[in-house]
């Protein structure tokens, strides 16, 4: 069934692990410009979930559907030129290079740059440079070495990597591990302000954070969806209860 309204479709997916299926014919169903959260225990098959839909793992079966058409076959980097970003947990950034070199070295490239086009092609990435840096909040740190950043600044720099090839769908694991209250709430004001433009998936333990930026939340429980809805919505239902707020 496609729908070009939603930005991704899952459906029927599968993977299983030496006979374990770590996710169990799972249906997901993203809006475009969509905050999701995806939250349940540990070993629910959230990570598992966010590498299947950027290509890290291979399903066993089932469809993904990035704008309405079938990526499921396509490997991790054709799915990053087609927009789908991915962070990880640990910041992989050069610590070395200052902020504006980080998000220099991430604008896309693939297009030939010489003679009279370089100069047009500078400022273009110059502009892009500055708008992303003011997105994740870092305008007055451009010259600032990377390594010298506070931890919750490096992980802005790490969205804003991702943010340099402008991705249609966002991925971001655990995104507040290890910050300050500050750090968080500029947080939740930084994806307030990403997902104007395109969809986040975002993982997330921490209830108060998932409270302040979901626009709709996921509950994983052995690979499947246990509840699906507003916050308000899973956090009274039993069964979520039982199997993770309750906890
Ligand atoms: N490559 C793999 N090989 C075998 N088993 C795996 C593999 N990847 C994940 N699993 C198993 O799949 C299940 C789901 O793991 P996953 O990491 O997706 O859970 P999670 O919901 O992200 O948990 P957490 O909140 O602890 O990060 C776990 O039982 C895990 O051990």
């Amino acid at each position: 069934m496609g729908n070009v309204d939603f930005a991704l479709t899952v459906e029927d997916l599968t993977v299983s692990f030496d006979g374990f299926k770590a996710i169990d014919n799972l249906a997901l169903y993203i809006d475009k410009n969509e905050l999701r959260v995806i939250i349940g225990p540990n070993g629910a098959g959230k990570t598992t979930l966010l590498d299947l839909i950027c290509g890290k793992t291979r399903a066993s079966a089932g469809s993904i559907k990035f704008k309405d058409e079938e990526i499921i076959g396509l490997p991790e980097h054709v799915r990053v030129r087609r927009g789908i970003g991915r962070k990880f947990q640990t910041p992989s950034i050069y610590e070395n290079l200052s902020v504006f070199q980080n998000l220099e070295v991430s604008y896309p490239s693939g297009r030939s740059v010489f003679g009279a086009l370089a100069f047009k092609c500078t400022e273009e990435v110059r502009s892009r440079i500055e708008a992303v840096a003011a997105e994740i909040g870092l305008p007055d740190k451009l010259e600032t070495e990377a390594g010298l950043l506070s931890h919750g600044q490096k992980q802005w720099l790490e969205i804003g990597m991702l943010l340099m090839q402008e991705p249609e769908l966002l991925m971001l694991d655990e995104p507040i591990a290890g910050m300050s209250a500050k750090e968080r709430d500029l947080t939740a004001e930084l994806l307030h302000r990403i997902c104007k433009n395109r969809s986040v998936i975002v993982i997330e333990h921490d209830m108060d954070f998932v409270k302040k930026i979901a626009h709709k939340v996921t509950v994983m429980h052995q690979g499947k969806i246990l509840a699906e809805g507003s916050m308000e919505k899973v956090q009274a239902d039993p069964k979520v209860i039982d199997v993770y707020l309750g906890h």
